[in-house]
């Protein structure tokens, strides 16, 4: 069994990780810190859980981490950065959910993240983990940045077009929506019941931190400067994130092969599934589950390639993905722990 530590448990993210652990067969959850919770039963905050396991938050501890084969961080931005190099020297490997260690270039993360990066070797050395373009470098690596959950969704939906060179890499759009749990836990006003309810805003829109995220997977993909318009919209729901993404073809004539294109890059992906041309993917198709589920539209004869892409933001956008890269890591089926349906209706 795979020994596992989880530091910030109580978030949104921490509870999923628990919750797709709970099925998996080789992970064994030793270790769930919460500073605010600490002595409480897990089971007890989330009855959900109770029956699944017999654990209470402890205090975050390195010497106490060290133990685990494997660490994931489910915390704000700047904890696992400070955390991570005290680790390393134990011989943990480590899945990190937040920022700290996405962007190779630290002037461009201390610009978004509005703080100096504190773990320069660890940033170099961290692999980013997107397992559909990197499932080699994941497989040895010691540290894992886990994308996050809008740069996931718009990097698998522009990904074989931007592989191919088919569209012009320079006028990207991206228009994007997510479900409140993208912000988290905490208490924040603009997530309240009665600020996201019955309404429906953009955000960001003068400049998001995953724009960056986003433009450098990409440009990684695609060998030449991305440029993108990246806005993301807060909708009245819970969970689940839609793309919808834009693209000018450099020649009209792709469009007949488009579709082949999509469906051979992704048919040996185990959580990338191309719809029907012209199908409208709805998020509650992936709610609860680790599929991206995308499809391609024109309108009449336009060059622009239309591509709708969803996902669960707390699945395969934050948990489900860092289970699928652990499970990448220590050698197992990538499906392990993850292979129920979404819930439907
Ligand atoms: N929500 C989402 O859809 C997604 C989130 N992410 C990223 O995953 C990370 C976690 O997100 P989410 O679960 O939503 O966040 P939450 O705010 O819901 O939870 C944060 C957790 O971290 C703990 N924590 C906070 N500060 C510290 C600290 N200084 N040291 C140790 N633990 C701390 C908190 O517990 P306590 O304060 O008690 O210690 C809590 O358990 C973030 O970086 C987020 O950006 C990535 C993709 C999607
Ligand atoms: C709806 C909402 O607020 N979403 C968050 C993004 C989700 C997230 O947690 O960001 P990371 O993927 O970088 O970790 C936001 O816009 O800040």
């Amino acid at each position: 069994m795979i020994k596992i530590g989880i530091v910030g448990g109580t978030g949104y993210t921490g509870v999923e990780l628990l919750r797709i652990l709970a099925e998996h067969p080789e992970a064994e959850v030793v270790c769930i810190t919460s500073r605010s919770e600490v002595g409480m039963p897990v089971a007890e905050m989330y009855t959900s859980l109770r029956g699944h396991f017999d654990l209470t938050f402890s205090e975050p501890d390195v010497d106490v981490l060290a133990g685990c084969d494997l660490v994931f961080f489910a915390t704000p931005h700047g904890v696992a950065m400070r955390m991570v190099p005290e680790l390393m020297k134990t011989g943990v490997r480590v899945v990190d959910l937040s920022a700290d260690f996405r962007l190779k270039d630290l002037d461009t993360w201390a610009k978004w993240y509005g703080m100096p990066h504190e773990s320069v070797k660890w940033a170099e050395q961290a692999v980013y983990g997107l397992p559909e373009v990197a499932r080699d470098a994941i497989r040895d690596a010691r540290l894992v940045a886990n994308p996050g959950c809008y740069p996931t969704a718009v990097q698998l939906g522009f990904l074989p077009l931007l592989e191919e060179g088919l569209v012009d890499a320079s006028r990207l759009i991206a228009d994007a929506k997510s479900g409140a749990s993208g912000g988290g836990r905490q208490g924040k006003i603009g997530m309240l019941h009665g600020e996201v309810g019955e309404s429906f805003k953009a955000y960001g829109a003068s400049g998001h931190r995953h724009l960056p995220e986003i433009r450098e997977g990409l440009q990684f993909v695609s060998g030449a400067q991305v440029g993108l318009t990246f806005v993301p919209h807060l909708v009245p729901m819970i969970r689940g994130i839609e793309a919808t993404l834009y693209a000018e073809l450099n020649d009209v004539k792709d469009f007949d092969r488009l579709q082949a294109l999509f469906e051979d890059r992704y048919c040996d992906e185990p959580f990338v599934d191309v719809m029907p041309f012209g199908s409208h993917p709805e998020t509650r198709s992936v709610r609860g589950v680790n599929y991206c589920r995308m499809a391609l539209h024109r309108q009449e004869d336009s060059n622009i390639v239309i591509v709708s892409s969803v996902i669960d933001n707390l699945v395969k956008g934050a948990a489900g993905q860092a289970v699928q890269n652990m499970n990448i890591m220590f050698g197992l089926d990538e499906r392990m722990g993850m292979s129920a349906p979404a819930l439907m209706p």
